[in-house]
């Protein structure tokens, strides 16, 4: 991590608003930003296209140590295109199927290890946000400001079905519900990396507080941990 960029962490569960605050706070502070959950939903992804079973964590973490993967920007600094093995797989890796895969393979220690450098390797001047599920407990551990956005299964399905029901899609919610539930358990209960919130990370519970709302509690809250760490 290079010595003097500042690192916000932002952890979470699926649909609580990571996302959309990271790209809203390295817009407001003009700072790189880290969308982890991509780099393992490529991942799995690379698995489906190699026909590796998701439960060989040998063969999977080869795959890591050796993923050709880019994160593109273009002039529309919001749209990050994700680009594997020379093919563009942006909107490809953001379905269930993948999310599903993602969270198995993101359960493997070697696996985890394997993709570490790649992820500090985004922090560089001036500053980083990065968004994941142990971006405050492993990843920038030392990071000065680390926020932990949550909020009720229910209100997360609620959100990711009026998602997909924007995009065209015709969702269950139902089943919406139980997948959140599922990757949340195994995301929360994995031996290495948990989903917990650093001992150090303010918890938000957006439920039923808008994207506004839960934006400049964040910025609050970073200025003042930047400020105390003298940045
Ligand atoms: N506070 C909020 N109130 C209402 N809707 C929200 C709020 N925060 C985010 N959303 C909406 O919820 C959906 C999911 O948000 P987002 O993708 O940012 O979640 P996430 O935590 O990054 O999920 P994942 O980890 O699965 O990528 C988006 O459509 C977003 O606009
Ligand atoms: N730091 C991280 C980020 C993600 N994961 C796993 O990837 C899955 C997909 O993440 P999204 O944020 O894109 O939804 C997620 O369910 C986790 O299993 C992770 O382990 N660590």
């Amino acid at each position: 991590m290079s010595e003097r960029a500042p690192v916000v962490t932002i952890d979470g569960p699926s649909g609580a608003g990571k996302g959309t605050i990271a790209h809203l706070l390295a817009k407001h502070y003009g700072w790189q930003l880290l969308d982890s959950g991509a780099i393992y939903r490529v991942l799995a992804l690379a698995a489906l296209h190699h026909n590796v079973e998701l439960d060989n964590e040998e063969a999977i973490t080869l795959l890591a140590a050796h993923l050709d993967v880019q994160f593109l920007t273009g002039s529309d600094k919001d749209a990050i295109k994700v680009v594997l093995e020379g093919e563009d797989v942006t909107g490809a890796i953001r379905t269930q199927e993948c999310s599903n895969a993602a969270s198995k393979v993101a359960a493997f220690p070697r696996v985890r290890e394997a993709l570490l450098r790649r992820q500090r390797a985004f922090c560089k001047a001036p500053g980083l946000i990065a968004d994941g599920r142990d971006m405050g407990t492993v990843v920038f551990q030392t990071a000065p400001a680390k926020l932990y956005l949550t909020a009720s299964a229910e209100e997360r399905a609620q959100r990711r079905y009026n998602q997909l029901q924007d995009k065209g899609f015709d969702v269950n919610i139902d089943r919406l519900l139980a997948e959140i539930q599922e990757r949340d358990e195994r995301d929360m209960n994995r031996a290495v990396a948990p989903l917990v919130p650093a001992d150090d990370a303010l918890v938000i519970d957006t439920t039923g507080i808008g994207i506004d709302d839960v934006l400049a509690r964040c910025i609050n809250h970073i200025d003042d941990r930047l400020s105390a760490a003298g940045f």
